[in-house]
Parts: structure tokens; sequence; C-alpha cells
């Protein structure tokens, strides 16, 4: 089949290259110029596992091509994806520009039948505005071409992206036609080969879920972080509690690991358009304003800890801090609402100096965080930033992480201080090892 994907971020790409996998004719299309020359020469300009080989093997094969101009893109194209970005605006509302930028343009350049597709988590209600641009676009051409917008969400993660989009849990097609919705089973076949994958629904049901799932997500997190925040004033250890209850298959292990609270691209900006809908439809949205205000508190439980700790030794100004991590979750390069970015603006407001490392991250948390005097950016050794530390916070939960060299780490840190902001290291190692540890909701052990 022929596709075009307009956007070529980490939906837009991994989309493009998946289909482009299984035999499908796929024409990308981006107005970034200098991702574009980037993605012709084979060079992907996010990180993500597995993706480069993916794409070097279908451009060079032919199936896979990019362009700025979605003319082009449209040519042999049935299928048009919309992959483009929906942030948030100030109010948490959800920016629709570069959709409706899109919807126009599909407007102003189609020249047969289109079957639009809407990959960008969007409001409901969002298919029908996109259906009125482009029918108005057409009118003004005076074309009564045909055309169908439908809704698939797409629910890939950061990092595992390549293997969720091949293996997907389910495939949310939201369309009331019939025809449409058999085109597209076929498109997906070849990702549902173990099992029936689709999941077919009207048009605002498939926008509401993509919402539905990732609130649902959130809301898990902030639970066990709300948990853990009572764990440790009552002397109960969160890894034990997580243990008891994941065990009850109807709560389940997964996404109940305290941390630093959520970030990414994603759970913070649909937390909040889904509270702003709710409100534009006269309904409070108790739990998820909640979930929300947890979250932002949560992201600043560490930072909280380290200046406890120093308030003794006469406050954080002057102290330097090594900090492991700076993407939002392991495996990307991504800081977009990042809990570690939050921690460096805090610490550095009060005086203290940073000095991080990200394996991969660190060229993207330069650029949100700016200059700033009191930060250092390392992206070579996790140890060189050891050297003279007054302590060390452990943000993103890299492998390399997991299992450091402790008796290394004791001897480049100032003071064998460790503020786990992953629950990575056990609180009794820890104190075998010599090392005040603070976790989050764990238990104290004495060194
Ligand atoms: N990142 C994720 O893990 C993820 C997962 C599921 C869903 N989503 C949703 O998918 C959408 C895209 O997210 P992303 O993270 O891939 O975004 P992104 O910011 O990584 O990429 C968006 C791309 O769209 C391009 N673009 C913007 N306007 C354009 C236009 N008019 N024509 C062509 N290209 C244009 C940008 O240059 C950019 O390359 C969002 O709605 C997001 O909420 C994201
Ligand atoms: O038990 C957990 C699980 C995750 N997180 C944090 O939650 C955030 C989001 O993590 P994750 O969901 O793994 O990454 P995303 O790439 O943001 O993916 C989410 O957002 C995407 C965009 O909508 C959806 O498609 C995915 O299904 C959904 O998991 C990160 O900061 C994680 O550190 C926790 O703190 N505890």
């Amino acid at each position: 089949m022929n596709l075009c994907i307009v956007g070529t971020g980490y939906v837009g790409l991994v989309s493009a290259a998946c289909f482009a996998e299984m035999g499908n004719t796929v024409c990308c299309v981006d107005v970034n110029p200098k991702v574009v020359d980037m993605l012709r020469q084979g060079k992907v300009h996010i990180y993500e596992p597995g993706l480069e080989q993916l794409v070097q093997r279908n451009t060079s094969e032919g199936r896979l091509t990019f362009t700025t101009d979605l003319a082009e893109g449209l040519e042999n194209a049935l299928f048009v994806f919309v992959c483009v970005g929906t942030p948030s605006r100030a109010d948490g509302s959800c920016d629709l520009s570069y959709v409706h930028q899109v919807a126009r343009q599909v407007g102003q350049t189609m020249k047969d039948y289109k079957i639009v597709v809407d990959k960008s988590t969007v409001p409901v209600g969002t298919a029908d505005q996109v259906k009125a641009l482009i029918g108005e676009e057409l009118a003004r051409r005076g074309l009564d071409l045909e055309f169908d917008v439908v809704s698939n969400p797409e629910f890939l993660k950061e990092g595992d992206a390549v293997s969720d989009f091949m293996k997907p849990d389910r495939v949310v097609v939201g369309t009331e036609n019939v025809r449409t919705a058999k085109l597209l089973e076929a498109l997906y076949a070849p990702f549902a080969r173990s099992r029936d994958k689709l999941v077919v629904m009207g048009v605002r049901s498939a926008e509401m879920t993509k919402y539905a799932a990732n609130c649902m997500l959130a809301t898990k997190i902030s639970f066990i972080n709300e948990i853990a925040n009572i764990c440790e004033r009552v002397g109960a250890d969160v890894r034990d509690v997580r243990m008891g209850i994941g065990s009850d298959s109807r709560i389940g292990y997964h996404f109940i690991y305290p941390g630093v609270g959520y970030g990414g691209s994603c759970f913070p900006k649909d937390v909040k358009a889904l509270i702003r809908t709710a409100r534009e439809h006269d309904f409070t949205p108790q739990l998820l304003e909640s979930v929300d205000e947890v979250n932002d508190r949560q992201k600043l439980v560490l930072p909280g800890k380290i200046r406890a700790y120093f308030a003794e030794q006469g406050g954080v100004e002057g102290k330097t801090l090594a900090l492991w991590g700076l993407a939002f979750k392991a495996s990307t390069d991504d800081v977009r609402e990042a809990p570690a970015l939050a921690m460096i603006r805090a610490l550095t407001a009060a005086g203290m100096r940073v000095r991080a490392f990200d394996p991969v991250a660190g060229a993207t948390a330069r650029q949100a965080l700016g200059e700033n005097d009191l930060l250092e950016i390392n992206g070579k050794d996790q140890y060189a930033i050891l050297e003279g530390a007054d302590a060390l916070a452990v943000v993103t939960e890299w492998n390399q992480f997991r299992n450091p060299d402790f008796g290394r780490m004791k001897k480049l840190l100032k003071a064998p201080i460790v503020f786990d902001g992953r629950n990575l290291y056990q609180p009794e190692t820890m104190a075998a090892n010599g090392f005040a540890y603070f976790g989050i909701g764990r238990k104290p052990v004495a060194s």
C-alpha cells in the first residue's frame, strides 16, 4: 500500500519505518528541512533503539523516502497519517495548530480520494475539525473530492517504540465507515499475526481512548508516589508494598514504580488536556487534577530531601551535586518535562552546583536548560562527575546506573551520600557499603 506520513518525530518516523518494513511504500513529509536532509542520508535525528537500522534498510531498498513537499508525499498515497506534535498551551489545553495546518495543506493539495488518519493525540472532536478544514480548502479550490478522516491513536513508548509498534497490544481505529475500517485492518494485519488486534469504534471514542489510557497510567504512577510518601512517614518500605499489591492480578506489577514523578511529552500534557476538556464541558475532573498536582509535587521530593540533608551544613549553596540521568526515562534522549530539569532548576536557583551525566540526553538537556553557570553536563563518563562532589543523585534509570562500582564511587565523592530517585539500590547494600542513602518511600537503615 502507499502511505504518506506527515511529521517525522518519534511517532511519525517509527510508524513510517515499521510500515515500510512490512513492504509498504512510505513517503515522509516534514517541515524541517534539516531533519529531512539527515534522514535522506540515513541519519536519524532522535535516539530510539533499532530505528536507525530500520530507516537505513528501508531507505536503501526504496520503500522509504523523505521530502518537505506535501504534494510529493500525497502524490500516490491512499493513507495520509498525521503525526505532528500537539503540545500543551500555557493554560493546559492542547495546541492543535500543527494538526490544523496539516489539514488545510491536505485540502489545498490533494487531487484524489484520501484516507486521512489522525495518529497525533488530539482532543475529542478534532477529527470533525480536520474534516471541516479539508472541506473548506477543497471548496475554495472548487473541488468536490471524496475523503475520509479516521482516528488511529498511537500507544508506543519512547525507548521501546519500534518493538511497541511492531507488536502492539491493540490497534484502535475510530471510524463509522466499514470500508475504511477494512482497509486499515489490511494495513495493520502484519502487526496482528498472533491474534486479532483491531478495536474498531466511533471516532470520538477512539480520540477519548488515547486520553483514557494515558490518564489511567499517570494515575497509577501518582497513586504509588503518594503511597511511597506515606510509607516514608510511617516506617514502611514501598518496595515491599509494591510487591504485596502487585501480586494481586487486578492490580499488577506494571506502572507502579515510585520515583521522581512522570515526565515525557505525553503524560503531563495529556492529563492537563483532558482536565481542560472536562472543564470546558462543565465537569470538574477532581481525580485527574489530583494526579497532576501529586506529580508536580513529586518532582520536588528529591530536591527537598537534598536541601533537608544539607540544611544542617548551612544549606546547598556552594555545594556540588553529581547527577546521573537527564532523560525523562531510560533509553531516550527526550528531556521534555523531565524531572531532572525541574530538579536542576530548583537546586541551582538555591545556589547548588550541579554536574550531570546522561549517556544520550546531554545535548537535548543543554538545549532545554540554556546557559546556567552552576550547571555542567558531561556525556562521557558517569564516574568523572563524582570527583569532589558533595553527593550523588540518581534521576534516570539507565541500566549502567543499576550496578555501579560502589568502591570507586566512594573514593571519588567527597562524602558517600546517594539520593536515589528511582530506588535502584537497596538501603541495606548501601548501608553495608558505608553510604548515607535516601530513596523514595524506603525504610531507613542505619549505616
Ligand atoms: N512521543 C511519543 O512517545 C508519542 C506516543 C504516542 C503518541 N504521541 C503523540 O503523537 C504526536 C507526535 O508526537 P512526537 O513525539 O512524534 O512529536 P515530535 O515533536 O517528535 O515530532 C513532530 C514532527 O512534526 C513536524 N511537523 C510539524 N508541523 C508539520 C507540518 N505542518 N508538516 C509536516 N511536519 C510537521 C515537526 O517538524 C516534527 O518533526 C503528538 O500528538 C503526541 O502526543 C507521541
Ligand atoms: O511505574 C512507572 C512507570 C513510568 N514512570 C514514569 O512515567 C513517565 C512515562 O513513562 P513511559 O510511559 O514509559 O513513557 P512514554 O514514552 O511517555 O509513553 C507513554 O506515553 C505515550 C505517549 O502518549 C504512550 O503512547 C505510551 O503508551 C505511554 O506509556 C516516565 O517519566 C517514567 O519514568 C514511573 O515513574 N513509574
